[in-house]
């Protein structure tokens, strides 16, 4: 995916996303990271195509995002978000077959074998006929990213994915995310808070400050405390962790 000078701007807002030219790297997990307010989430949104540049176009494998079917779209991206509909109806195996619906036109048609290697693929293979309602919030995490994958795209988005996850979920997602993406091929994009998750999980990073890309590089790159201040707008420090590598803290 290639972004050639994407502006955006909400109506009435000041704007929001400024000249971005970037290119995702095919086959790689990519981070964008950035505080409050800078724009990820609006950037991934346009990157969907779930809101058009007002200035800049998209193009995926050279074709302009816009002239993709929603079809096409769904065969191409899925989309974990950081909230999910509650649905007290729904057992884990719908929601999965859900995903399967952009290479089927019909529910009905999707049989539960075949969507068995998607719970396989985020280790939820037993809990198929269960509520979705009943399961932990890392559980359902993982039933909405088999769905993503039951899309069979090529690119997968996740915002926010750790928000509300416990240190230990977090840190098994993020493990899930990096299998997923050595197994399956797949390009990931990721929107995160943490930093050093951001850091360790990710191949590429774009940090993103006011709608801006400040800066497109390998996340082992990033470690740059002068860097990380001016996005952050903190007092950054690099320790070196023994048997981890280097961690940022926030230093006064
Ligand atoms: N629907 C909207 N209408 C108007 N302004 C919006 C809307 N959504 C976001 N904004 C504004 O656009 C800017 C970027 O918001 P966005 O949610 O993309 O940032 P973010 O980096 O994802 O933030 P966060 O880390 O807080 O989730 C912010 O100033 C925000 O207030």
């Amino acid at each position: 995916m290639e972004l050639d000078h994407v502006s955006f701007r909400y109506s009435g807002a000041s704007t929001s996303i400024q000249k971005v030219t970037a290119t995702v790297p095919t086959g790689q997990i990519l981070s964008i990271i950035g505080p409050n307010g800078a724009g990820k989430t609006t950037l991934l949104k346009l990157m969907l195509g779930q809101l058009m540049p007002e200035q800049g176009q998209i193009k995926v494998q050279g074709q302009p995002l816009q002239d993709l079917s929603l079809k096409q779209r769904a065969q191409t991206m899925a989309f974990v978000s950081q909230q999910h509909a509650v649905y007290d109806d729904l057992r884990v195996k719908d929601v999965v077959k859900m995903g399967r619906l952009a290479s089927h036109s019909l529910l009905a048609t999707i049989t539960d074998e075949e969507i068995q290697p998607y719970l396989a693929q985020v280790h939820l293979e037993t809990l198929a006929e269960r509520w979705l309602s009943s399961l932990s919030g890392g559980q359902q995490q993982r039933v909405w990213i088999a769905a993503a994958l039951a899309q069979e795209p090529q690119m997968l988005f996740l915002d926010e994915p750790t928000t509300y996850l416990d240190v230990g979920h977090q840190r098994d997602l993020m493990t899930l995310i990096r299998e997923l993406q050595y197994t399956v091929h797949m390009t990931v994009v990721l929107v995160l808070h943490d930093i050093n998750q951001a850091l360790m999980v990710s191949d590429h990073v774009w940090l993103l400050k006011q709608g801006q890309l400040i800066a497109d590089r390998p996340a082992k790159d990033c470690f740059d405390a002068e860097l990380l201040q001016q996005v952050f707008g903190l007092g950054i420090q690099i320790v070196e962790v023994p048997q981890y590598g280097p961690y940022i803290i926030q230093v006064p």
